[in-house]
């Protein structure tokens, strides 16, 4: 099975790409972003924490529910500000989304899937790259994805500004890719790349895939082969400030 990372800069399109994904191509996507709100849901461990460190202001009273949830722009404003806060709640959330996100790949290697995309914002940030077998960009523009972004999410240039600069720049992140889907134009151009990425993987996994019908153990061996050959020795991590 070909396991994709599928990343980007915030708002270049990583979602407009996995819809096709999945509505075109069928593939079986891992959200991230997703993975991270489950991980803070009532009383999951990760919200107490949270909760200890930060006090009322991230909390807020679900009525229909009758429990406290996540009051997320407030701790989207705590991550985005704060370079040391950012990293202490990375540290809390990411091992739990991690932890998850392993499991849905082996659900996913178990029920003979031939490729599975992580829709992961933070794959170079995290170190997470070397554990897959392609790194795919979604790229727009550093313009294209501010205006988006503010256009999105209903903010300033300046608060735009900052969540950007949380990760690592687009320019640099397109170095370490394998494959870049460009994101600039419509929508209509996004998916005819998107198709042109699919294309890739499927050949890439067409021989494997035959094999891994043919006789399952393969697909572990193949799991663990892959994890090894990515994670030997030391693959360029990534250092952020
Ligand atoms: C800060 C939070 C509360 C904001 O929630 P909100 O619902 O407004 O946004 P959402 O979760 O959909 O994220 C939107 C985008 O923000 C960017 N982003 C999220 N977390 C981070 C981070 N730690 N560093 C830099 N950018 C981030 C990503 O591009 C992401 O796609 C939330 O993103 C969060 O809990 N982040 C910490 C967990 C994390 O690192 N997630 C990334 C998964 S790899
Ligand atoms: N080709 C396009 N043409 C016009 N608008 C687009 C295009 N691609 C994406 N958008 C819009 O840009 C915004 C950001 O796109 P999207 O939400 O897919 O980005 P993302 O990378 O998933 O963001 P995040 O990092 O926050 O998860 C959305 O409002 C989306 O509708």
């Amino acid at each position: 099975m070909l396991v994709v990372g599928l990343t980007g800069g915030i708002a270049t399109g990583k979602s407009t790409v996995t819809q096709r994904l999945r509505e075109e191509h069928k593939l079986r996507v891992i959200d991230l972003d997703s993975v991270a709100r489950q991980v803070v849901e009532p009383n999951t461990p990760a919200l107490r924490s949270i909760a200890d460190r930060y006090g009322d202001r991230v909390l807020k009273w679900d009525e229909p529910s009758n429990q406290h949830t996540l009051n997320r722009p407030a701790l989207a404003r705590i991550l985005f500000d704060d370079k040391a806060e950012k990293k202490w709640i990375e540290s809390v959330l990411h091992p739990e989304i991690l932890k998850r996100t392993a499991w849905e790949v082996l659900k996913a290697y178990a029920s003979l899937s031939r490729v599975v995309v992580l829709d992961v914002p933070l794959l170079f940030e995290a170190n997470l790259h070397r554990y897959v077998g392609v790194r795919t960009l979604v790229y727009s523009s550093q313009d294209v994805q501010l205006h988006r972004l503010m256009q999105r999410d209903g903010i300033s240039e300046h608060d735009a500004q900052k969540k950007i600069a949380a990760q690592l720049p687009i320019d640099v992140k397109v170095d370490m890719a394998d494959q870049v889907v460009h994101n600039d134009s419509s929508r209509e151009e996004t998916y005819r790349e998107v198709d042109g990425v699919v294309s890739e993987w499927c050949a890439r996994t067409r021989y494997w895939y035959l094999l891994q019908w043919l006789c399952p153990p393969l697909a572990a061996i193949q799991a663990a082969w892959a994890v090894w050959w990515s994670g030997r020795g030391n693959q360029g991590g990534v250092k952020q400030e």
